[in-house]
Order: C-alpha cells, then sequence, then structure tokens
C-alpha cells in the first residue's frame, strides 16, 4: 500500500501516542516469567509486540485481554513450543526470548522472523550467552534453536552499547544464581531493569567512573504486579516533528515516557531552537512520563557525537527530517548501528533526503545535512519495508513544496498502528 503527503498548513491538536514498544515486549517477557498474575495497561499493540504476545502464548503461558484492553498474563514455567517461534520484524522479540529460553533448563525452540529480521546479527547475543553456557544451533543469523540450559555468570561490556543485548543477558541470568553484571561505557535504554525492579528483582545499577554497572543481586524470584506503560516517545517523534517543521503547528502528546536514556531526540531538537514543553511530570512504574508540547519555531542545524546516540538510536530518521528543514549544516555521527536495523536506515536516509532535494552525505558512520527552510518534495520514497523511514518521509512531506509518496505503508503497523489517524486528526494531508 503506497501512502502520500502534502503541505496543507499546521497540525495542531493533542496527537494519540500508543504505548512504548520497549517496554511493552518487557513486560510481556518478564510478566511471562514472573510468578502469579500481571496485568498490564497501555500495552502497544502492534505487530511487533503482538509477535510476542503469540511467542509467549506458545510456550503455554496464558494471556488475556480484557474489554478495556488491559492484558493479564498468568507467569510460570514455560513449555516448549509446537513450532517455531515467529518473530516477524522485531529485533527486541528475537533478541529479548533466545535470552529467556536460553537460561529455562530443558527448554528448546527454534526462533525465526522475517526476511528483515533473518538478516539481522544475533551473534551480539549468542556469543555472551554461550560464554554463560547457552547453547545453540545455528549461526549470527535467525533461524537459530536455543537449548535453555543452567547457564553461569557473565560480566559483560556491552559494546557498542545495545539494550536489546544487556536485557538478553539479564533475563537469561534470572535462572542462575551466579553473578551477572553488564558494564556500560555509555548507558543504553534501561527498562529492563526498572521493569525487574518492579517485579521485586534485586538489581543493583552502580553509576561509576568506568560507565554504569548493572548487577543482579541474590533475590531473582519475580512475582507479577500491575505494569502501566508510557507513550512512545519512538513514535511521539512523529507527530512531534510535523509540530517542529510545519510553520504554525502545535502539538501535544499526553503520558508521554520522558525516561532520559530515551529523550536525545527532543534535547537535540531544543538545541537546534524547537519550542519544547514538559508539564504535568511523573513517576510510574518506576518510570517518568509528561506531557510533552511543540510548537513551531525556526530550526537551526545541530551537532551530535557519538556518545549521545544510544538516547535516540531509533529517532534519527525523524531526526535527519528536522535537520532537512534546519538553516545550515547539520552533523551527526556514530551511526554504524543504522545499517542493521530493519533495513539498512543510513542508506534509505541519504536516498530519500537526495530524492526529496535535500542536499546530504555519508562520511563512514557520521550524516551530514545541509538544512535550508524550504525542501522540494516532489518524490517517492523507498522505505526498504522499514515503518520509521516510512513515517518520518511522510512527516517530510508535510512541509515540503510538492508532495511525498512513501511506497509501502504497512509496515508502520510494527510500531505505530494508527499513525495515519493520529496525523489526520492533526490536520495533516496523509492518505
Ligand atoms: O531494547 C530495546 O527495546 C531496543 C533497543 C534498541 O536496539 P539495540 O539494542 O540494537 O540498540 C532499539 O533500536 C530498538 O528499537 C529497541
Ligand atoms: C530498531 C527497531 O526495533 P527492533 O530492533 O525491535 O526491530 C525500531 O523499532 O526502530
Amino acid at each position: 500500500m503506497k501512502l502520500a503527503a502534502e503541505a496543507d498548513g499546521a497540525v495542531r491538536g493533542e496527537a494519540a501516542v500508543p504505548g512504548d514498544k520497549s517496554c511493552s515486549h518487557r513486560a510481556l517477557i518478564l510478566g511471562a516469567m514472573a510468578d502469579g498474575a500481571t496485568r498490564i495497561t497501555g500495552l502497544l499493540e502492534s505487530e511487533d509486540v503482538l509477535a510476542t504476545a503469540r511467542a509467549i502464548a506458545s510456550f503455554g503461558i496464558a494471556i488475556d485481554r480484557d474489554g478495556d484492553r488491559a492484558w493479564t498474563l498468568r507467569g510460570g514455567p514455560w513449555g516448549s513450543p509446537p513450532g517455531p517461534v515467529d518473530c516477524g520484524n522485531s529485533g527486541t522479540a528475537a533478541r529479548l526470548l533466545i535470552g529467556a529460553i536460553a537460561g529455562m533448563e530443558g527448554r528448546r525452540a527454534t526462533v525465526t522472523g522475517d526476511s528483515s529480521l533473518r538478516s539481522r546479527p544475533m551473534g551480539r547475543v549468542t556469543l555472551p550467552l554461550e560464554r554463560m553456557g547457552a547453547r545453540f544451533i545455528g549461526s549470527d543469523r535467525l533461524p537459530l534453536t536455543v537449548e535453555g540450559a543452567r547457564l553461569g555468570g557473565i560480566a559483560h561490556r556491552n559494546e557498542p552499547p545495545s539494550a536489546q543485548v544487556k536485557s538478553a543477558i539479564l533475563i537469561a541470568g534470572l535462572g542462575t544464581s551466579a553473578p551477572v553484571s553488564v558494564i556500560e561505557p555509555v548507558a543504553s535504554r534501561d527498562h529492563s531493569e526498572i521493569m525487574l525492579g518492579e517485579l521485586g528483582c534485586d538489581i543493583m545499577v552502580d553509576e561509576g567512573k568506568a560507565g554504569r554497572t548493572i548487577t543482579l543481586g541474590r533475590s531473582r524470584k519475580l512475582q507479577g504486579c500491575e505494569l502501566a506503560i508510557g507513550a512512545d516517545p519512538s513514535s511521539a517523534a512523529f507527530p512531534l516533528l510535523a509540530a517542529a517543521i510545519v510553520p504554525g503547528s502545535d502539538v501535544l502528546v499526553r503520558g508521554m515516557l520522558v525516561n532520559p536514556l530515551r529523550t536525545g531526540f527532543y534535547e537535540v531538537l531544543e538545541e537546534m531552537g524547537a519550542d519544547i514543553e514538559l508539564t504535568n511530570e511523573r513517576i510510574v512504574g518506576g518510570e517518568i512520563l509528561a506531557d510533552v508540547r511543540i510548537r513551531h519555531q525556526a530550526l537551526r542545524a545541530c551537532q551530535v557525537g557519538a556518545a549521545r546516540i544510544p538516547a535516540m538510536v531509533d529517532e534519527i530518521p525523524a531526526l535527519a527530517v528536522a535537520c532537512a528543514f534546519a538553516d545550515g549544516e547539520s552533523l551527526i555521527e556514530g551511526l554504524a548501528e543504522l545499517r542493521v536495523k530493519e533495513s539498512d536506515r543510513l542508506g534509505a536516509i541519504i536516498a530519500g533526503l537526495t530524492a526529496c532535494g535535500v542536499v546530504a552525505a555519508v562520511d563512514g558512520d557520521s550524516l551530514r545535512i545541509f538544512g535550508r527552510a524550504s525542501v522540494r518534495g516532489n518524490a517517492s520514497i523507498l522505505t526498504r519495508g522499514d515503518h520509521r523511514i516510512a513515517m518520518a518521509f511522510l512527516v517530510l512531506g508535510l512541509a515540503a513544496q510538492g508532495p511525498v509518496e512513501v511506497d509501502e505503508a504497512e509496515m508502520i503497523g510494527t510500531s505505530f498502528p494508527g499513525f495515519v489517524d493520529t496525523m489526520q486528526r492533526l490536520g495533516a494531508n496523509i492518505g
């Protein structure tokens, strides 16, 4: 399905943004490993998260969704699934589930996914898990068979920073009493640490000179609880980007997760001159939520060093679009990881910006973008089956001189079902 976006005045109003994807995967997996019931509100009902829900159900865990869209899991010992566990398009589902199965003695499962996921590296999780004693049949790519085992300990240096790798190790470590720690010279998102604490796991985080060290403590038993998930800052980035680049716009997202390890995009936007207001900050389930409002204002170019990327790794397509409309030359460094996401995002960003008449270049793993207030657009974008590329270029189309079309839009449902509706309600001309 193709979609197109065209400038048609300001976007204004309250954007409905669904629950955070990272927290949703973790709530399902950790809830399924806990004793007793876990009730989850605000769960993201997107393709990626539903793949995790189906996977968990295939291990024999009871999952129900009630009329209020609350999900209840009855955690407990996992069985073995009747067939391959299909993680669809989701790297987080695959890598976290591999960690979970690896630490369950006697369980065996084959994990697979769609063609994009089958091309993404898995050695980053299987190698450290093998050092803990985990057993795999397969290579660096899915499908992989995981044979659960009684694991030993590990002290893993998380480089390059990856929350999926850290989480796989911590989740695998729940099944052992051996020492398990992850050392992060540069911090990655810490939702696993926070949620494990909420579920009663003994977990220590030490911020030292060498970075963060996360250590599992003696009591690693999880107890079911109530989990409430805030709006996803990676999805909110698109309506809020529209507010930042379309003259006259004013968009509000309520209850957004503003965990500082996720808000890099918003910090850079603010440095670029965006008018961002945070109100109603509160702590829910150990995570900080706030209402976030952006009003249009002219942007200037930015400089972003590599150490800041983990806090905005999924927002680089959105940031690149902001840079296209910002006055001057922007430089974003340390983007090697973008090559192994749902698509080669660095390649897709450059190709898309160039097609829209924006001067941009990749130099090693850095991105240079020469921005101006007026962008041509008038382009047809190859999304390479990547949801974030599709959404970023549709938003570009809302502020460009000519329309922007994307070749495939179905994949938007992996992270942001309702994106088109949400944008149309703000007055955006997307369809
Ligand atoms: O742990 C997570 O939920 C995620 C971690 C990031 O991946 P890496 O761990 O590969 O950096 C991010 O890109 C992904 O969308 C979600
Ligand atoms: C990279 C992403 O997700 P995952 O790694 O879970 O596929 C993303 O949502 O941008």
